[in-house]
């Protein structure tokens, strides 16, 4: 049995390893991420009492908070855009703002990057699940569609993927994400 959440985000990113496309300039989307989880083990739905193994809620609560509340209206960025250094000499307030990754943010780069995201916040919170297909729909006509087959490929993941925090690049110290009074969250 597998349960499916999709939640929405509004996004911007740019593309710049093709200057003549289109997706070079700064632009923005209205996406979808939906997310398939599975308990690991068959055996535990409290049949004949709850009939769930656990409730939607807890499933969905923390990583919707960090859709919510970190992923919304992100910039995304390449960790070699060099508008990352005009928001650190001119808008420093808004770097926890900044989601950024190696190399360029396509919808392939971010969905690796936040299914990891993913998996540090299912261990942390439930650990007897897992997510056997993440999914981001960029455009109504374009989907990016992962599977754990594909977690062992791709390029080398920024450290913050790994956390179960609020954390969307490396920019700034870990314990600062997903305190109560750190800046935008
Ligand atoms: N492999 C990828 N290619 C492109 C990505 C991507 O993430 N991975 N992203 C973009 C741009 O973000 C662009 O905005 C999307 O472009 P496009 O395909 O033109 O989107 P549309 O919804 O307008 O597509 P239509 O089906 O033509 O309406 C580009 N490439």
């Amino acid at each position: 049995m597998q349960i499916q959440f999709t939640r929405r985000f509004s996004m911007a990113h740019r593309l710049r390893a093709d200057r003549s496309s289109k997706c070079a300039t700064p632009h923005g989307h209205n996406e979808f991420v939906r997310v398939t989880l599975k308990a690991k083990s068959p055996d535990t739905v409290k049949w004949g009492q709850s009939n769930y193994a656990q409730s939607f809620d807890a499933l969905k609560r923390d990583w919707h908070r960090f859709v919510d509340d970190a992923l919304d209206h992100a910039f995304q960025l390449g960790a070699d855009d060099p508008l990352i250094g005009f928001f650190q000499a001119h808008e420093p307030d808004l770097l926890p703002r900044l989601l950024i990754i190696p190399g360029d943010p396509t919808t392939e780069g971010v969905a690796l990057a936040l299914y990891h995201k993913l998996n540090a916040i299912l261990s942390a919170n439930v650990p007897d699940f897992a997510c056997v297909r993440f999914e981001i729909e960029e455009t109504p006509t374009n989907t990016v569609i992962l599977t754990p087959d594909d977690l062992s490929h791709g390029p080398r993941l920024a450290d913050w993927c790994h956390r179960a925090d609020l954390s969307i690049n490396d920019l700034l110290p870990p314990d600062v994400w997903g305190r109560k009074d750190s800046p935008c969250l």
